[in-house]
């Protein structure tokens, strides 16, 4: 029995595919798509169906019907290929082998204008395929990134050893830096001299024939940082407490950060050459956080070490050994590669640069891989000894050049097909990321919807700008500030200084998606002005305590002010009139908005708020007015207030009820 495609009887009785699938189904003829063949007798069902009622056309019909099955004799020729239900011009061209102009003159001549990156649905898509002698079949949906993420379990048979991933945290000044200098250099030189470390974000120490890698930054914020984007990189946290200091309050958050990411923590109690060094006090100090030492009968290795005498160092990597092989960490070497990005910049000569922290599989140059929206062909790799490499294993770190751009430390890496398929899946990511970027945040981050935002896990880090008035609040400011980080969201102030908030701070509110917290000082106008259009929440306050309890409660979604100031106007202080028994009055010059009675007001001189309250007068000439407009003169009085000097300006202000 021949056989005959639906699209072709369509093309023959010059009807659209849907319109002859629809007039199919009404005769019950069951067929899937526009490819799905049918029988003579159903074909000459649907052609006598179209075909006008007198006698001649009846006879076409049949001619019709004998050149369709001599298309069908064509078809053997025709290539078919899949495409996806949406697919752009240019993928199509790809496809189809041709360039995407060729595409976009047949889609311009079928009335349809589209570029390139435009999409088109399958029916326009399989027309123009047709066009150029393919016949199209439509791909099944899936969703390439997802696909692409997916990692396939590995077989137990496949897994091997991997070296160890060590972070080093601590108090500030306990010797986390010399530690790991000490345990650096003393494994350079144990091996051929000019071994050395070049600084790539992490290295590898060798002991007895086994490798340990160390992130090089120490302190848990990196730590958390990186693992506040999801990566978990380290499997030993290396706990350093100052002997002669004890346990300190970073000491104690590093713990809660290696206890709350399930790594296992190894103390190393430094500095035990000082006179003051008292190993007990600091394991007495240590049960009260969970940790008791293996020799007060509990189950935490503690290391006696100096990084200045250099001595326990071998001892300590010795431990790191034995727990990492009780932890049995395993990797497969025999898959492509993916980690995590330890770090990354822009080098001025070299392009994106980043070091990648190999966690399965191997990786090698030539490779394409894909790191948040970063993607590329991996041109050249280098080791933690400076030595270029052509592949690298699990736990291996590496520094690899050709990326498209900079990727963001903390983020996975994967390696793609190729070029192609890294490039096709990295703008997926951007394209989806936008897209839940517009559905999610309709707008920069503010304090109202910051609960929200937390809620939704768009915000893992909330970014503040700080000004203050004196350095001395900044830095209260700041410390206080970050204080307030939790599980949730980290709180990171990006930026403090002293003086008005300008633009340059809006700037790099804007680029860093940050808040800004103003003490005592107050916008310029200009910063105003950018603030608004770009959408950044500005916060001012005259009590530290205030910001951290509205920041406090934006957190829990309770933020309450109810009412929010709304300034109406500024006037410049032009002259001053000391009148015995009554106070100043500033002779002003409204500059924009407008002044009314019941305003309230604030005097800022240089950027800095030097008075908030109330107006004692307002008057126009010798008569008291209610409202003073922009452009107008005035006499100002201040309530309780009489430092009024020229330049001075005023700024007039309402509560402002807002709607939640
Ligand atoms: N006596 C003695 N001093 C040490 C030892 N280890 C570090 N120090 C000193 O302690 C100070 C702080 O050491 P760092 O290595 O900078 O400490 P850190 O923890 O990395 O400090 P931050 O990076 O600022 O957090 C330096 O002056 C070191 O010389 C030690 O074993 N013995």
């Amino acid at each position: 029995m021949s056989k005959v495609r639906v699209y072709e009887i369509a093309k023959q009785l010059g009807l659209s595919n849907k319109e002859l699938l629809n007039t199919l189904k009404e005769f019950d003829i069951e067929v899937k798509n526009h490819m799905s063949s049918l029988t003579d007798e159903e074909a000459s069902i649907v052609t006598e169906y179209y075909a006008p009622s007198n006698g001649e056309n009846n006879k076409e019909v049949v001619d019709t019907n004998k050149e369709t099955m001599e298309i069908e004799d064509d078809n053997e020729d025709l290539d078919v290929i899949s495409i996806p239900t949406n697919v752009t011009v240019k993928d199509l061209a790809e496809r189809l082998g041709k360039q995407s102009s060729d595409i976009v003159k047949s889609l311009m001549l079928k009335g349809i204008m589209a570029t390139a990156n435009q999409e088109i649905d399958y029916e326009t898509a399989s027309s123009v395929a047709l066009e150029f002698d393919f016949l199209t079949e439509e791909e099944e949906e899936k969703d390439i990134v997802d696909e692409f993420f997916a990692e396939e379990p590995d077989d137990e048979e496949d897994l091997v050893t991997r070296s160890p991933i060590v972070v080093v945290m601590g108090h500030v000044d306990h010797g986390k830096t010399s530690l790991l200098d000490a345990i650096r250099e003393s494994n350079v030189t144990s091996r051929e001299a000019g071994g050395i470390t070049q600084h790539i974000g992490a290295s590898v120490v060798t002991i007895n024939d086994n490798d340990i890698t160390f992130l090089d930054t120490p302190g848990h914020e990196a730590f958390t940082a990186m693992r506040l984007r999801g990566a978990m990189a380290t499997d030993i946290a290396i706990l350093v407490v100052a002997a002669d200091d004890g346990v300190m309050p970073q000491t104690v958050e590093a713990i809660n950060h290696a206890k709350a990411a399930n790594v296992q923590i190894i103390v190393a109690i430094n500095k035990i050459d000082k006179p003051g060094a008292n190993q007990d006090r600091v394991k007495q100090e240590l049960v009260e956080y969970g940790l008791v030492a293996e020799d007060w009968g509990g189950d935490t290795i503690c290391v006696p070490v100096s990084a200045i005498e250099k001595t326990g160092l071998d001892q300590l990597l010795e431990m790191i050994l034995l727990v990492s092989e009780m932890e049995e960490l395993k990797a497969n070497p025999n898959k492509k590669a993916s980690g995590t990005i330890v770090e990354a910049q822009l080098d001025k000569g070299r392009g994106p640069v980043a070091t990648v922290l190999i966690q399965n599989g191997t990786l090698k140059v030539g490779d394409a891989i894909i790191a948040g929206t970063s993607y590329g062909k991996i041109r050249a790799m280098i080791d933690d000894k400076g030595r270029r490499v052509k592949q690298a294993g699990p736990s291996t770190p590496v520094e690899i050049l050709g990326l498209s751009e900079v990727p963001v430390a903390g983020d996975a890496f994967y390696t793609a097909k190729n070029e192609r398929e890294a490039r096709h899946v990295a703008e997926k990511v951007i394209r989806r990321d936008r897209e839940k970027l517009i559905q999610n945040t309709p707008q920069k981050v503010t304090l109202d919807d910051l609960f929200s935002q937390i809620q939704a896990g768009n915000m893992k880090e909330l970014n503040i700008v700080v000004k203050a008035d004196v350095q001395g609040s900044v830095e209260a400011v700041k410390q206080s500030l970050v204080k307030l980080s939790n599980e949730e969201v980290m709180i990171k102030v990006i930026h403090g200084g002293v003086g008005a908030i300008n633009e340059s701070d809006v700037m790099l509110a804007s680029a860093s998606n940050a808040i800004i917290i103003g003490f005592n000082v107050r916008p310029e106008a200009s910063a105003k002005t950018v603030a608004e259009s770009e959408q950044i929440d500005i916060r001012l306050y005259r009590v530290i305590y205030n910001a951290i309890e509205d920041i406090e409660a934006a957190m829990k979604g309770m933020l309450d002010p109810e009412y929010r100031e709304k300034v109406i106007g500024h006037a410049e202080v032009r002259q001053t009139f000391k009148v015995s028994s009554v106070g100043t009055i500033a002779g002003s010059y409204v500059q924009d908005g407008k002044f009314t009675r019941n305003a309230k007001v604030r005097l800022v001189r240089d950027g800095i708020v030097i008075y908030e309250g109330e107006l004692e007068s307002l008057k126009r000439f010798k008569d008291d007015v209610k409202e003073v407009n922009s452009g107008y003169e005035c006499g100002i009085m201040l309530s309780k207030f009489n430092d009024l000097k020229e330049g001075d300006i005023v700024e007039a202000y309402i509560m402002e009820e807002i709607p939640r």
